[in-house]
């Protein structure tokens, strides 16, 4: 599968009725990368089961390939694929972290967070010359906190001053490690990329934030957990403070949870059309933020329900607007930003000023588009208020977000002639997303 998809417009389908589907949903993304990268710095090999296969987590193993892991794509036809109808296939990939990390190399990341930020703690470790640089708007994603607690942990960094991409990691073979402080309120990521590589810190790590607070707590929860599974001792008992045991990591099975983040455009479709759609394997417990979707739509209006089959939303006629602080579910915004456009009142979205350092500046992106298609949002200093207006067709612009997409097509199931540009994009997170899409409407009527 290449990394990039041709830039291909996309008119996204309109409901022809309520939709009734059973949607499945690939692995998530945040799980992915953070077992990739404990599995490449673990003791022992490891197994991925029902990864995800995108952009961003090829992007990692193909990284921690260039830094001298093995990972392994064994395949395996799935339920997935049948249920979906599409001819794909579940992979696993087995990850042997082989005898040393090295470089010299040149790693891509792409426009992925996950790996600008996860990545070069690793090639810290690695003996050798990293190069790391990715997509235009990958240099302007936040890098600079995690870049000076590398070099306050003992790394050797050139980023010609910029904090930026792109930059070389002068890995000498192990950090030193110890404590650190940063201001970690533009990512989340930035504390996971060190706690996700402290273990094979030679004296380990705390970390300490200080600042506004920290975006994304549940995306931190998954990293401490994982850590955990994977062998590590993580004291995260005071707020703001995380610290980590040098050693312990071993290789293990991992079995990666479906995307719950990827269940809200097709949770959202039951909401918008009046309709119903379950997401199957939903788990019981979970620290993915997607799992904040049973709140957020039942609070517009949604009947939902956890089962043995998985969530099922169920829509009536019409929802509510949303007014919600989404500090910890910001991944979700472009989508229920999407449902406010189309919801029966207003909607006011808070606690996401990071999102300007998302895949794109995500208030402006919305905000553009929404009102490029007649709506009525606009932006407040840490988020979006978004007025429900008759909407008319037009072309959604995508600026290299995927979840841009997800937002486009949700829109497009009540207004003819939304023409979601360079719907590849998507591929970011969810290469098959227009077929699953289409999948889920043939059930409308
Ligand atoms: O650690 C992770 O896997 C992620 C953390 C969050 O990043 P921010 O804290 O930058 O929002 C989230 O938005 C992103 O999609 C995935
Ligand atoms: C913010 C996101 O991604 P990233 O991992 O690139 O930060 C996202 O998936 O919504």
């Amino acid at each position: 599968m290449p990394l990039s998809q041709p830039e291909r417009d996309w008119v996204a389908p309109v409901a022809r009725g309520p939709v009734d589907a059973a949607v499945t949903l690939p692995g998530s993304k945040s799980m992915t990368n953070r077992a990739l990268v404990l599995a490449a710095t673990a003791s022992g090999s490891s197994r991925i089961g029902r990864p995800l296969a995108s952009r961003d987590t090829r992007l990692m193993a193909h990284a921690l390939r260039a830094l001298g892991a093995d990972v392994l794509e064994v395949e395996a036809a799935g339920p997935e694929a049948e249920a979906v109808g599409a001819a794909e296939e579940v992979r696993g990939w087995l990850v042997d972290p082989g005898e040393r990390l090295r470089g010299p190399a040149e790693i891509d990341v792409g426009l992925a967070g996950t790996v600008m930020r996860f990545l070069p703690p690793v090639a810290a470790l690695a003996d050798g010359d990293v190069a790391i640089d990715g997509d235009p708007y990958a240099r302007r994603r936040p890098m600079g906190p995690i870049l000076d607690a590398l070099r306050a942990l003992g790394a050797e960094i050139d980023d010609g001053g910029r904090g930026a991409l792109p930059f070389t990691v002068r890995g000498r073979g192990g950090l030193r490690g110890g404590t650190v402080t940063l201001d970690a309120s533009a990512s989340s990521q930035l504390i996971s990329g060190l706690l996700l590589s402290a273990p094979r810190f030679e004296q380990g790590l705390e970390v300490r934030h200080e600042g506004p607070p920290v975006p994304s707590a549940p995306h931190l929860a998954m990293t401490v957990a994982m850590l955990r599974e994977a062998g590590a001792t993580v004291d995260d008992s005071e707020p703001d403070v995380w610290r980590v045991a040098p050693g312990g990591l071993k290789g293990r099975d991992w079995d990666i949870e479906p995307d719950l983040s990827n269940a809200a455009q097709f949770l959202g479709a039951a909401l918008v059309t009046g309709g119903r759609v379950t997401v199957g394997g939903w788990p019981a417990e979970t620290t993915q933020p997607g799992d904040a979707l049973r709140d957020l739509l039942a609070e517009m209006g949604a009947e939902v329900d956890l089962g043995p089959d998985g969530l099922t939303v169920r829509g009536g006629s019409g929802f509510r607007g949303l007014t919600a602080d989404l500090r910890d579910v910001g991944e979700l915004t472009p989508v229920l930003a999407a449902l406010a456009a189309l919801a029966d009142g207003p909607s006011r979205l808070t606690g996401i000023a990071h999102l300007r350092g998302h895949e794109t500046d995500r208030l402006a992106a919305l905000v553009a588009e929404i009102n490029g298609l007649g709506g009525d949002a606009r932006e407040l200093p840490d988020g979006l208020e978004i007025r429900p207006r008759p909407l008319r067709g037009g072309v959604f612009h995508t600026y290299d977000d995927h979840r841009m997409v997800m937002a486009g097509a949700v829109l497009g199931l009540a207004v003819p002639d939304v023409r979601v540009e360079n719907v590849g994009t998507v591929g970011k997170t969810l290469p098959d997303f227009t077929e699953r899409w289409s999948a889920m409407l043939t059930t409308a009527g």
